[in-house]
């Protein structure tokens, strides 16, 4: 505890949040966005802490004024408000809302030590993300800006971690309850965990902000079904098994939300207004972010769950898109993504898909018009733990071997440093590092613990040596968020169906970051009748499910310049 009460002091900005700055409804915010977007503000100006900045520009001294992302929500978070946060993949919403939490003050108990009583901080905010490797990129972002502040403190009163598979959960709580960090990160799973022990440290209707990045991964939401039956069957099964994350954010708001409608009489959820005592009346403010927020998830947000404030003034919604960004090579997200889609042959040939041109074409991502019923369901996947892969010459390989060494091929020949291979969201990863590797690829599960894995890409920036690029390889449900600098290919082998646009997104937006060109490309079985885990058959017709995506977010393919289109 000791130390703990030495070190808040590294985060000793105490001013009162400002009155709410921004007035807008959803509407008008966009247009907000927009003027922001062209303002070329400072850190400074745009409210965060000196220190903040002096220890980022430190840390990370290409990181010179804030991307429009940025300076479109960081004042709005700093005044309190809640916020629903869409921006393109690599517009620096996560790193944005890190810098922003670490400026926000910091908040105090009174606990008794010694007989006496003392001020102690107390945990200030909780970033929820989808998946282990994005926590410890949020963690390590912080442990960098942390190391470049003179006035040290312990990094543990700063940030600290809530993840499964590390330590055991009650191990990391204990750690929390002896020494709060300003800034929590975990999990939805094990922030769950941590929240149902007995010893919970984490008060959550105390804090004063929690984040819940991916949040359109992270909560599910009532399809834009025509039918009604559909949507009341849908909010039902909603209602019976909710997402952990759901379940998190209902254990905070839906308390305050009783008491309100208790005392005021009001069945609808309301906004708390000042009247009420202030042990009700505070609620952490709310901010949900994805590169794909659709209007029906911000819809459903809210107005169903009941978390976001109701008042117009007190929410604002930053949409971002590509439209909005004027100069590419001044923000992130800004570089040009080509898109590309092989067919793989049972012979083993190789064609480019059907339309693809051979002229380099831009990437034009658009909101999709698809139906909203096939969300994806975030599931916390442990990363493979060793890299000491089984052999396994013995058994037969799940993977289409074709369409590996497609990969394999294009890697070998267009891939200067580091590339990506997503699987299907249940892949064996160890198994498909093992056939990679069989054909002279240097493959790696991608694993921010393991430096040759993806964390000397991920952590350290480190450059991947040109003489053996390196093939880091992941599912669907563990790229989501990562920032992978050196990044310039990003594989995606097969179209599972229920692939929604937003997923392939999300996947292609790991590289074309912050201003760099990126090259998507979708390795594909020829159109084909598979049977699915109970024995049912069915036309998979992947060629055709990635060119409806195409369609959907507005991009012509462009040829891979080694195969034909026959
Ligand atoms: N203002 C800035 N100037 C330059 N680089 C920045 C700035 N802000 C963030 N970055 C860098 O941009 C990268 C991407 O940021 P981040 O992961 O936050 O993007 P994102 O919008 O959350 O992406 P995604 O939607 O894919 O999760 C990081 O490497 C970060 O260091």
């Amino acid at each position: 505890m000791t130390s703990c009460l030495l070190s808040f002091n590294l985060l000793p900005w105490r001013g009162s949040r400002p009155l709410h700055v921004l007035k807008e409804s959803s509407i008008r915010c966009n247009r907000l966005v927009h003027q922001y977007a062209t303002a070329q503000q400072s850190f400074e100006e745009l409210g965060l802490r000196r220190p903040v900045i002096a220890a980022l520009q430190e840390a990370f001294p290409n990181v010179i004024r804030p991307t429009p992302a940025q300076a479109s929500f960081i004042p709005a978070l700093l005044s309190g408000k809640d916020i629903l946060l869409k921006g393109q993949t690599g517009s620096g919403k996560s790193f944005g809302l890190l810098l922003a939490l670490l400026s926000l003050p910091r908040k105090f108990n009174r606990v008794e030590l010694d007989g006496k009583y003392v001020k102690s901080s107390t945990t200030t905010s909780l970033f929820i993300v989808p998946h282990r490797d994005l926590a410890l990129q949020l963690m390590h972002w912080t442990a960098s800006i942390h190391a470049s502040i003179l006035q040290t403190g312990g990094i543990d009163s700063v940030a600290q971690l809530v993840l499964r598979g590390i330590n055991p959960i009650p191990a990391q709580v204990d750690k929390i309850h002896n020494c709060s960090p300003h800034v929590l990160i975990g999990t939805p799973q094990a922030v769950l965990e941590a929240l149902q022990l007995e010893s919970n440290p984490l008060k959550l209707p105390h804090l004063s902000t929690i984040v819940v990045d991916e949040a359109d991964y992270l909560i599910q939401y009532t399809p834009r079904a025509p039918d009604k039956y559909k949507r009341d069957k849908f909010e039902l099964d909603l209602k019976r098994h909710p997402s952990v994350t759901r379940q998190i954010l209902d254990m905070v708001y839906s308390p305050m939300r009783q008491a309100f409608n208790k005392k005021k009489g009001i069945k609808q959820a309301q906004e708390i207004e000042r009247p009420l005592k202030p042990m009700v009346l505070h609620r952490p403010q709310l901010i949900m972010t994805s590169a794909t927020l659709k209007s029906q998830f911000r819809y459903s947000v809210l107005t169903e769950g009941g978390w976001f404030r109701q008042a117009d003034d007190k929410v604002t919604i930053v949409t971002g898109s590509p439209s909005e960004v004027e100069d590419a090579n001044s923000v992130m997200g800004g570089g040009s993504l080509v898109h590309s889609a092989l067919i793989v042959s049972d012979d083993g040939t190789v064609r480019n898909i059907p339309g693809a041109v051979d002229l380099p074409t831009g990437t034009a991502e658009t909101e999709t018009t698809q139906g909203e019923a096939d969300q994806p369901v975030a599931t916390e996947i442990p990363p493979p733990s060793s890299e000491d892969f089984d052999d396994f010459t013995d058994t037969a390989s799940p993977f289409n071997q074709n369409a590996l060494e497609a990969v394999a091929t294009v890697f070998a020949l267009d891939v200067p440093r580091v590339a990506l291979l997503v699987l299907k969201a249940a892949a064996p990863v160890r198994r498909a590092i093992f056939d990679l590797r069989s054909l002279g690829i240097n493959a790696h599960g991608l694993d921010v613990l393991e430096p040759q894995s993806g964390g000397s890409f991920l952590l350290q920036r480190g450059v991947a040596p040109e003489d053996n690029p390196t093939l880091l390889v992941s599912t669907l449900a563990t790229t989501r968020g990562l920032d992978l600098p050196d990044l310039t290919h990003v594989f995606l082998l097969g179209a599972p169906t229920g692939l929604t646009p937003d997923e392939y997104m999300h996947v292609a937006g790991r590289t074309g970051r912050f201003g760099k060109d990126g090259t998507v490309i979708a390795v594909l079985e020829e159109p084909r009748i598979v049977k699915d885990n109970t024995g049912k058959t069915y036309n998979q017709n992947e060629p055709r499910w990635i060119q409806n995506i195409y369609t959907k977010i507005g991009v012509t393919p462009r040829m891979v310049a080694h195969f034909g289109n026959e």
